[in-house]
């Protein structure tokens, strides 16, 4: 269980987040809700040490996460930021730094097999040796992706995995971490904005308006209400075939 307890965040005096608090089950995809500037990509910084918390408490399985130090936060906590930059590091260097939190002198064949197996996951083969900086915004995305799940963390936080990525992309990057997740027991904590994405792969819904948590549950938060009053547009949530799509019902006259 991963257990955030009464987060309180604020750049310089301004309050971005209050008496955050929610639990998470290992196995868990839960997506993070709100509108441009609620604070999502904050609460991710928040949770992996990158912004210093005001107040609160972050517990993996039982240990306190502030208390430790960078390196085995890393073996916990993997984070793939909103924006990355290409460099001149190789597809599968930027994959193997992954295991930076646990390689002593050098990398060990476990540590290549591992980095091996995800880039094939990933669909990276043909890229392996290619410099990042001379990849796709898309093949960027999903090499940030392979780096943190090399990381083998017990939670992942992922800021808009699927921004860059085409429709196909998309289904099949979330079906990956999915599926990783569910077999490898790794909480993941994804910030997105596509609704019906979030509906399909993720099991937990966090709405976050106002410096808080608005509502926090299964698929039964997600409804009308819950999103009307959250991202302040219409919108119909409607089952086909059983599956429960959100459709955004812009005023008429407001396009
Ligand atoms: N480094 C920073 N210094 C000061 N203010 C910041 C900084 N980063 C973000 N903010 C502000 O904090 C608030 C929350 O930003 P954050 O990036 O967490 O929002 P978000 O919910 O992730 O938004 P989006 O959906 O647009 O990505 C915003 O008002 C933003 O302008």
């Amino acid at each position: 269980m991963i257990k955030i307890n009464n987060i309180d965040f604020s750049y310089s005096s301004r309050k971005i987040l209050e008496n955050i608090s929610f639990d998470i089950l290992e196995n868990n995809l839960i997506a993070i809700l709100g509108n441009n500037g609620a604070g999502k990509s904050t609460l991710l910084k928040c949770i992996n040490g990158i912004n210093t918390l005001e107040k609160g408490t972050i517990y993996i399985s039982g240990q306190d996460v502030l208390a430790m130090n960078r390196k085995e936060v890393a073996k916990r906590i993997a984070y793939v930021a909103q924006k990355n930059e290409g460099s001149r590091v190789t597809v599968f260097d930027t994959v193997l730094l992954g295991r930076r939190p646990y390689i002593k002198w050098d990398a060990s064949d476990e540590d290549i097999k591992i980095v091996d197996k995800i880039i094939g996951q990933m669909g990276l083969e043909e890229f392996k040796l290619r410099y990042i900086d001379e990849i796709s915004g898309g093949e960027l995305q999903k090499v940030m992706l392979a780096r943190a799940l090399a990381q083998q963390p017990r939670l992942l936080l992922l800021d808009e995995p699927t921004s860059n990525l085409d429709p196909k992309n998309q289904y099949e990057v979330l079906s990956i971490v999915k599926n990783i997740s569910k077999s490898n027991n790794i909480a993941v904590i994804i910030v997105i904005h596509d609704l019906n994405l979030a509906l399909r792969y993720c099991d937990r819904f966090l709405f976050i308006k106002n410096k808080s948590v608005y509502s926090y549950g299964g698929i039964e938060v997600m409804t009308n209400d819950n999103i009307e009053f959250v991202y302040e547009m219409p919108v119909s949530v409607q089952s086909f075939n059983g599956v429960r799509m959100v459709i955004p019902m812009p005023q008429t006259g407001s396009l």
